[in-house]
């Protein structure tokens, strides 16, 4: 402070009041700065929270899809490889088809030089042209069926040539896209490790950003205490220096008073000066101290804005990340749908009606000559009865000899149970005479896991397949029913009134179509099903009622014949599908 002389304090405490006037509105202005850096902290911790919470939402999404992806992959290449399988088979009966082309045309050749042979005998044997014109005519007959027939089989075979053909371009984009997909799940994989660590980066700057403005806040309360310090002395001073200005006022008044009391008020003017030059300090010190929390408070400002700014380029890349997992998503319905077509073709190749042999083991009591072809086109399709010394050979689509198992017919008829969750109808017949081994073969003993036959197995396919299904958005419903025909009278299985299974000779029961091809039977118990062991103890049931029959018939239930459906419904929620009814009959 400086004054028109050493003794003018009026002067100088003027310019203290002035200075001090200004410190405090730099305090007010701090006060006012920490109460908006406060709302912003608050504000900014509401969005680092909502953040946090955001990105794990994102982080489960991301974890779940992928694993999803991982199943389904899995089940595509599961699907390719018997896809493949089957396409082999397809060449394998297309050879078979080619050879039987060939067998054929030398029959014809055969057929027409016999006609020539004829022809030759006709003019020889004038007197039985008529018969043998006939004959002829006859024969000339069946040439042309057999030409017919010829060009049946070539149309067949182009057509097969043209489907192997398309299947295996169809194949190949599928493999082609099932390989993009892969490669975009492990981009999307590692995309959404580098965000999670881009966040974890901004979230522990964001938390530096936090602890500085904790410090400051400390320091600006500091600061504000010094300065309520400095006011107080300040006023203290003051007040002093209005006492000794009165002092100094009385001494002019009381002039020639004494020396040694006018050198008193010197030395304490001069100590005085001194606090006011020591506070001076002390100011200057607050404002350097001052400044440096104000560039503290503008970083702690640059690395919050830094940190929205951070923030709003992982929510981008969070939405371009969703909108990817959508894309993919989509690509994996479209591969499920190709999937179906691809499977419905391939079984419409091998034949939609197909027919299988299956030879038990001969019981202790049995004898009996079956054998089976070692070589040539018919292994594995035919077999041969000896029955009076004589050779009876017979063919079928597959036979199954007395050492194929359960496990192995049910593996043969296990994509047409796939047919009926893809939405088409499927029956399964078992047909032959009594012992034969129908009730083995359908039913086995469901306990007993290698004698389990073709409905709880199928049923097991069913459950287990709609169940991974549902993670696609699909819901199934299914109902089971079951009957038995016998002596043409209907009686339902599963009825609980027994009186309705006994009735026997008064059918209530009547057989309609509708429009759809579906048949029903009319007041039949259907019995709503959600799992396996729900089926099972409907199996069992059933078995109790035809065992109650069979005691009433005398032994004659081998006459009967058991018929078990399952309706199933499917709905795709997420998709807006709706599409299946579906029989499986036994
Ligand atoms: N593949 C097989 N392996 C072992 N045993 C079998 C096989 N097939 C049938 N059997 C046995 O042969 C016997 C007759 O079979 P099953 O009762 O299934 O004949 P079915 O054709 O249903 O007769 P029905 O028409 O009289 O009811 C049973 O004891 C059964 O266990």
């Amino acid at each position: 402070m400086k004054g028109k002389n050493k003794m003018d304090y009026k002067g100088k405490s003027e310019q203290m009041i002035e200075y001090i006037k200004k410190l405090r509105a730099c305090i007010k202005w701090l006060l006012e700065r920490e109460d908006a850096n406060l709302a912003e902290i608050v504000k900014l911790n509401g969005l680092l929270e909502a953040a946090e919470k955001h990105h794990s939402q994102i982080v489960a999404q991301l974890k779940s899809a992928i694993e999803e992806s991982k199943t389904i992959n899995e089940e595509l290449q599961k699907q390719y490889a018997s896809l493949e399988e089957n396409l082999k088979k397809v060449e394998a009966e297309k050879m078979d088809a080619l050879r039987s082309y060939g067998d054929e045309k030398e029959t014809r050749i055969a057929l027409e030089s016999s006609r020539n042979e004829l022809l030759e005998d006709l003019s020889r044997l004038k007197l039985e042209g008529k018969r043998l014109n006939e004959q002829i005519k006859m024969l000339q007959d069946t040439n042309k069926r057999l030409q017919e027939y010829n060009t049946s089989l070539q149309q067949y075979n182009s057509n097969l040539q043209a489907d192997v053909t398309k299947n295996g371009e169809t194949i190949t984009k599928l493999q082609k896209e099932k390989n993009t997909m892969v490669e975009t799940m492990n981009g999307l994989k590692d995309h959404a490790n580098s965000v999670k660590m881009q966040l974890d980066l901004a979230k522990s700057s964001q938390n530096e950003a936090l602890k500085q403005k904790n410090e400051l806040l400390k320091e600006v309360d500091n600061l504000r205490s010094e300065l309520q310090q400095v006011r107080e002395d300040r006023d203290h001073k003051l007040v002093e220096v209005h006492s000794l200005l009165a002092e100094i006022g009385t001494y002019k008044e009381m002039t020639g008073k004494s020396a040694v009391e006018l050198d008193n008020v010197m030395t304490r003017s001069t100590a005085l000066e001194e606090i006011c030059s020591a506070q001076q300090e002390r100011i200057k010190l607050l404002e350097v101290q001052l400044a440096s929390t104000n560039e503290k408070l503008k970083r702690s400002d640059l690395t919050t804005i830094e940190s929205m700014t951070e923030y709003e380029k992982q929510k981008r890349m969070s939405e371009d990340l969703q909108l990817r997992l959508e894309e993919a998503e989509q690509q994996i319905i479209d591969g499920e749908k190709l999937r179906k077509k691809l499977h419905n073709t391939i079984l419409e190749l091998k034949g939609n009606i197909r027919v299988f042999c299956r030879v038990r083991p001969l019981l202790s009591n049995e004898s009996g000559a079956i054998s089976y072809p070692k070589s040539g086109e018919n292994l594995g399709h035919g077999i041969e009865l000896t029955h009076n010394a004589q050779m009876y050979a017979f063919t079928f689509d597959k036979v199954f000899d007395q050492l194929a198992s359960q496990e192995d017919v049910f593996i043969e008829i296990s994509q047409l149970v796939q047919s009926a969750l893809d939405g088409y109808k499927v029956c399964i017949f078992a047909y032959g005479q009594t012992g034969s081994g129908k009730t083995y073969t359908m039913m086995g003993k469901p306990e007993i896991h290698d004698q389990k036959g073709l409905i709880p197995r199928s049923l097991e396919q069913i459950f287990q397949t709609s169940q991974t299904l549902v993670s696609q958005g699909w819901k199934y419903n299914m109902q089971a029913s079951m009957l038995e025909i016998y002596n043409e009278t209907i009686r339902d299985l599963l009825a609980n009134n027994r009186t309705s299974i006994q009735d026997g000779g008064v059918s209530k029961y009547s057989i309609k179509h509708d429009t759809n091809g579906n048949t029903h039977v009319s007041d039949l118990t259907i019995v709503d099903v959600s799992s396996f062991n729900e089926v099972s103890s409907l199996l069992k049931r059933a078995a109790q009622s035809r065992s109650v029959g069979r005691t009433q018939m005398n032994e004659e239930s081998s006459r009967s014949h058991c018929v078990f459906t399952l309706r199933i419904f499917g709905v795709n929620e997420v998709y807006n599908i709706f599409l299946l009814l579906n029989l499986i009959n036994a």
